[in-house]
């Protein structure tokens, strides 16, 4: 780090990613941290808060050059391997996208989870059959349940922290609607706003992905710095989830949900895949609905771009303020896109990097 004063530039270097996407959201993971960069903390949640508490602390500014552009763009996501919080996870990883560090991540733990397998990070038996990855992220300690066939992963079950509903359909006034957007929130890792598409009467595809960016910025703007029931405080909305029902198909049992989704994250980003976290929140909103119980229904949660993600509980514990908690299962896929060596030159006219829009 270069010292407050200091007139030397930090020196330039070449760091390592691997690159993977879930569901067609990108996950760029760096392995190994340059000298230097690892927050001064002794867990991963006290990494994370240290890194974001200290201007231009390097990892920070890392992670703009790996995020924006020439090396990113404004929808890039990644992640930094930090050590565990004991030796009851594999490893830790600080979460990124194009504004700081998240809380949570599904789409990122299942591509760390098919990863840390290729990597053989984890012990792979010969045998097909299913490997734990154990993660710990800043929301809590989560697993990637790998299914393995002839070595390889095939698609990972994201287990995450206990989640829970906080609120469910209360009116938000949205002034681009000229009115209210009935709204429900819901802790799966981060806070998520959910909102019925149809109340906009516009359908979750491709050319209506502007329209969801700028309300679910005005949804965040509007939620932001309100105080919200217990536990959550003030509320933290990382992401707005607007999404629509969709039809049984002839295949289906009783107990499977549909739905189709698109998360706005950050501020303005697109999840290309149906949101891991999302889809947990989801899965605590519809069993605070009643229409979720562990072991019985299933939500096929479809993202913008059509791909898909599998949700359902483990288990439901005690309520949290009126709503019952639960351990959802997110099961996707993720592949290689490959591997990157770049040069962070701090004498680059557009070091750190730059967004448009
Ligand atoms: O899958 C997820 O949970 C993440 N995808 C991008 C935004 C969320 O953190």
């Amino acid at each position: 780090m270069i010292e407050p004063g200091s007139n030397a530039a930090p020196a330039s270097y070449w760091i390592e990613t691997e690159d993977w996407h879930t569901a067609g959201q990108p996950f760029r993971i760096v392995e190994n941290l340059p000298e230097g960069h690892l927050p001064d903390a002794t867990s991963v949640a006290a990494r994370r808060t240290v890194v974001i508490n200290t201007p231009f602390h390097p990892l920070g500014t890392l992670r703009q050059t790996l995020c924006h552009e020439p090396r990113g763009h404004a929808d890039m996501y990644g992640g930094f391997i930090v050590p565990p919080n004991d030796s009851g996870a594999h490893f830790g990883v600080l979460f990124w996208h194009k504004d700081g560090f998240s809380t949570a991540c599904g789409h990122g733990t299942i591509a760390l989870g098919c990863w840390a397998v290729t990597r053989k990070l984890v012990q792979v038996p010969a045998e097909d059959g299913v490997v734990d990855v154990v993660i710990d992220v800043p929301s809590g300690r989560v697993s990637a349940k790998v299914a393995v066939k002839n070595r390889k992963p095939i698609h990972a079950d994201f287990v995450n922290v206990s989640s829970y509903g906080v609120t469910t359909k209360i009116p938000v006034a949205i002034q681009s609607r000229g009115g209210d957007v009935m709204i429900s929130l819901a802790y799966g890792g981060a806070y998520s706003a959910s909102v019925d598409a149809s109340q906009l009467e516009l359908s979750v595809e491709p050319p209506n992905v502007s329209a969801f960016v700028a309300i679910g910025r005005e949804i965040k703007a509007v939620l932001a710095g309100k105080n919200g029931p217990p536990p959550c405080g003030i509320y933290d909305v990382s992401g707005v989830i607007f999404f629509e029902d969709e039809a049984r198909e002839p295949h289906d049992s009783v107990d499977t949900l549909r739905q189709r989704n698109v998360t706005i994250f950050a501020d303005g980003q697109v999840d290309r895949s149906p949101c891991g976290s999302g889809t947990c929140a989801r899965l605590a909103t519809l069993l605070a609905e009643g229409k979720m119980r562990p072991g019985r229904e299933k939500l096929v949660h479809r993202s913008i771009i059509g791909t898909v993600f599998e949700g359902d509980l483990v288990s439901q514990g005690e309520n949290i303020n009126g709503f019952p908690t639960c351990i959802p299962r997110v099961r996707g896929a993720a592949n290689l896109v490959g591997r990157t060596k770049f040069f962070i030159d701090p004498e680059d006219p557009v070091y750190p990097g730059f967004l448009l829009g």
